[in-house]
């Protein structure tokens, strides 16, 4: 894309730079003549969509040559790494409708299927041969192989079923004797021990279970005074009550998660993925998935040679729909992309959405014999395109000119573009910026449940904490869900189930109320300013919330710096307060940056908050100033910048244990001489603090000292509760780490009773599907539930 970038002239880059919303049917008409009269742009538009130039291409030689690799391993007994070169192999492999590869693929299914038994996969090595058997209903191996793993899994009616089909499909007298062989010896077993085997059904492949339907809670989209549109309950909603589900209109997968989550339900994929039957680029965790995703494909690759380069102007586009028709009603999101072309995989995430978007409305437009075109009313969602800068917009148009021409190359020219279809793209693409909402999953930092229930472990051995992570697996478009706006200090908590979204309340809402999520940035996580320079970044607006607009206890505190006076619990900020007569405070950061907040009614606030800044809530009818460095409570003063720098170093020596896997008990004395002076210079409730307590608990538990490590768990809690509501569930995740460390310690009590507060604030927030996303919770409720027994016994 910098190719193009850099040939746009001066004049015409400066334009669209400078163009707003109004102007964009103009710039996008400038700016497609202007590519379509450029070589270079043909040139780069044949590399996408050319299927003779892709990567992504079946290729039957690579796939023999990786199925060869995968034997060798086999043969050295490699299984992990025969696994690798068998899913490649099926990868690569292509399957004509006409059968020619028929072979090849239900032979990698099966040497698949075989690895998988081997490493003691049973379920994912039957449904391989299940995989193979359809593709090649009288593959005696096949049939052979799916007995095997029926045996192994005691299913023996069933494994005898398998190989007297593999013994009636075998042609060779010495495959034969063998059948007969296993056969005899499984009869006897079942003679001897009787059936105890478990089901082989293919839970993947099963529909998912949303485990308490939605409540009849009603939301409706309110008009706000600053936030533009928003939702709000009918009625009161009590706390953890599921208040909104939805699919998504249209997800893409994140990049970093392409080789590991499946492309349809963004679960982890397991050892058996299947592959796209047409391209080389997506994977799945299930038939069902690549269905959905993939829909009917043809698997004949020459059906999209049908390049067209020479479009010429915008005008020259507008050609009646009769695009072919969709198998099903069901929008397949991949179906338009693959075919043996890489656009897809070389597009940024956010632009292939655009495509997956605008191919819903043209397949929905042809299957309802529709005139097919795109305008922003079909997604009526906020775009802040004028606040974008110059760079972005023209970014933008060029994607979206690219865009437009890859699906023009897969709808062909049956396809009706309007005029302003280009300029509607654009916005489309700036309503997937501010719109789109990340799906997660929760990820365990360490080895999961084995580990956190390890109890009594030597030091020497160490064990782990139960920690556990965000990570980012997709992106997608929520028609609804993009109607929720945004606080700091959200009163629902958004999580997912595969690719639907699940919405629900943590606290009472009353009827009437605002109902808002987070989109990321939290009160008690971040520090004011830095909630609002994330938000400005990443969605274009400046925050307007409640905890954005009143003054708390979490920002003042977060960052500030201790009262060199004994038993002064003032807070000493880098920022100048002021203070005005109409109950305002003015915080500046320097620069421009100025918040205005509102005081809270301190009756309500609470002691903490008097403590910490008694001189901003006293003198209501004088102006007042704070400096950087000034107590908020005595007026003492501190050198704040010496203080910052010292309390940087300080922290980072701490950071430093982060680091190391095998922790050395001699890292420690250093880390708490750190500890030490930060407490010397960190207010008591600052963020700096909880987080060099968190770091030093976990490095103890490495170091195999468990008593120390709930000693500053417990300190870390303690400062968490002070910067977050006491459910919050930042507190649940740490209280977690502690029932960790007091199972080590043989405190099953201890352990009963902090598991107990953990799950309450995480069924605030997960309800029924706790365990289902917290996947090690099971495991640690049976730990302390058999450990508690133990006790009592
Ligand atoms: C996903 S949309 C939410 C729905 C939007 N209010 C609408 O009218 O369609 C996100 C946009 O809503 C507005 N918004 C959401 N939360 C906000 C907040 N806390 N303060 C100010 N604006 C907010 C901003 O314009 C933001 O870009």
């Amino acid at each position: 894309m910098e190719r193009l970038k850099s040939a746009v002239p001066a004049e015409l880059r400066r334009a669209v730079g400078e163009g707003t919303a109004a102007d964009l049917a103009a710039t996008t008409s400038r700016l497609f003549a202007f590519f379509d009269s450029l070589p270079l742009f043909h040139q780069v538009m044949r590399e996408l969509t050319d299927p003779e130039l892709a990567l992504c291409r079946k290729d039957k030689g690579r796939a023999v040559e990786l199925k060869g690799q995968g034997n060798a391993c086999f043969s050295r007994r490699e299984f992990g790494e025969a696994l690798r070169f068998y899913s490649q192999a099926l990868r690569h492999a292509p399957i004509n409708s006409d059968g020619i590869n028929v072979n090849l693929v239900s032979a990698i299914y099966v040497n698949r299927a075989s690895t998988m038994h081997k490493l003691g996969l049973f379920k994912e090595s039957l449904r391989d041969c299940d995989r193979a058997i359809a593709v090649s209903h009288n593959y005696s191996k096949a049939w052979y192989r799916k007995g095997m793993v029926n045996a192994s899994l005691k299913n023996y009616s069933s494994a005898v079923r398998d190989l007297e089909v593999a013994l009636h499909e075998e042609m060779t007298s010495l495959g034969k004797s063998n059948i007969e062989q296993e056969l005899k010896s499984i009869l006897q077993k079942q003679e001897n021990i009787g059936e105890v085997g478990t089901s082989s059904c293919d839970s993947m492949d099963a529909d998912l279970p949303l485990a308490g339907q939605p409540q009849k809670i009603i939301i409706e989209s309110i008009s706000t005074p600053n936030k533009g549109r928003g939702m709000a309950s009918t009625d009161d909603i009590p706390p953890a009550s599921l208040v909104h589900v939805e699919d998504p209109m249209a997800a893409i997968i994140m990049k970093s998660s392409r080789e590991t989550h499946c492309h349809f339900c963004f679960d982890e994929a397991p050892a058996d993925i299947v592959f796209c039957p047409s391209c080389t680029i997506p994977i799945y965790c299930s038939k069902r998935c690549q269905e959905q995703a993939g829909g009917d494909i043809s698997c004949n690759q020459d059906a999209h040679l049908e390049y067209n380069g020479h479009a010429t102007t915008l005008a020259k586009l507008s050609i009646t729909s009769s695009c072919k028709s969709p198998s099903s009603k069901v929008f397949a999101e991949h179906r338009h992309e693959c075919g043996g072309a890489h656009w897809a995989a070389v597009l940024p995430a956010d632009i292939v959405l655009a495509g997956r978007i605008m191919a819903q409305y043209i397949e929905k437009g042809v299957l309802y014999g529709k005139n097919v075109s795109i305008s922003s009313t079909n997604l009526d969602l906020v775009h802040h395109y004028d606040q974008h800068s110059p760079a972005n917009k023209l970014e933008s148009q060029i994607y979206a000119i690219v865009l437009l021409s890859c699906l023009q190359n897969h709808y062909g020219s049956e396809l009706l573009w309007t005029e302003d279809s280009l300029s509607q793209l654009v916005l489309l693409i700036f309503q997937i910026k501010v719109n789109s909402i990340a799906i997660v999953r929760m990820k365990s930092m360490d080895g999961g449940p084995e580990l956190i229930v390890n109890r009594g472990v030597s030091a020497a051995e160490g064990t782990n904490m139960c920690s556990v992570e965000q990570v980012r697996v997709a992106q997608a478009i929520y028609v609804s869900g993009s109607l929720f706006n945004h606080s700091c200090r959200p009163n629902v908590h958004a999580y997912f189930l595969s690719r639907t979204l699940v919405l629900r309340s943590t606290e009472f809402i009353k009827s009437g109320s605002p109902v808002e999520l987070s989109y990321g940035p939290q009160a008690g996580e971040m520090h004011l300013p830095d909630r609002q320079k994330t938000l400005l970044e990443n969605y274009y607006f400046s925050c307007q919330c409640s905890s954005c607009a009143e003054l708390n206890l979490s920002d003042l505190v977060m960052n500030s710096f201790c009262c060199p006076q004994r038993n002064c619990l003032g807070a000493i900020s880098e920022s100048t307060y002021y203070r005005s007569k109409e109950n305002f405070v003015n915080v500046s950061l320097g620069g421009s940056y100025v918040y205005k907040l509102s005081l809270p009614d301190i009756s309500k606030a609470g002691k903490d908050m008097e403590k910490v800044a008694r001189s901003v809530f006293g003198n209501s009818d004088a102006h007042l100033n704070i400096d950087p460095g000034c107590c908020m409570n005595c007026r003492s003063q501190i050198d704040v910048s010496s203080a910052a720098a010292t309390s940087h170093r300080e922290a980072s020596k701490i950071d430093r244990l982060k680091e190391i896997t095998l922790l050395d008990k001699s890292l420690i004395p250093e880390a708490l001489q750190s500890l030490k002076q930060l407490k010397k210079l960190r207010h008591p409730y600052s963020k700096a603090l909880a987080q060099a307590e968190d770091t030093i608990a976990e490095a103890f538990v490495k170091a195999g000292d468990q008593e120390q490590a709930q000693k500053h768990c417990e300190a870390s809690i303690q400062i968490l509760e002070k910067l977050y509501h006491p459910k919050h569930i930042a507190i649940a995740h740490e209280l977690i780490k502690l029932v960790s460390v007091l199972l080590s310690l043989g405190d099953m009590a201890g352990a009963a009773a902090t598991f107990a507060r953990a799950e309450a604030i995480l069924s605030l927030y997960y309800g029924s599907h706790m365990e289902k996303i917290l996947a090690y919770l099971g495991a640690l409720r049976r730990a302390v539930t058999s450990e508690s027994t133990v006790a009592c016994s």
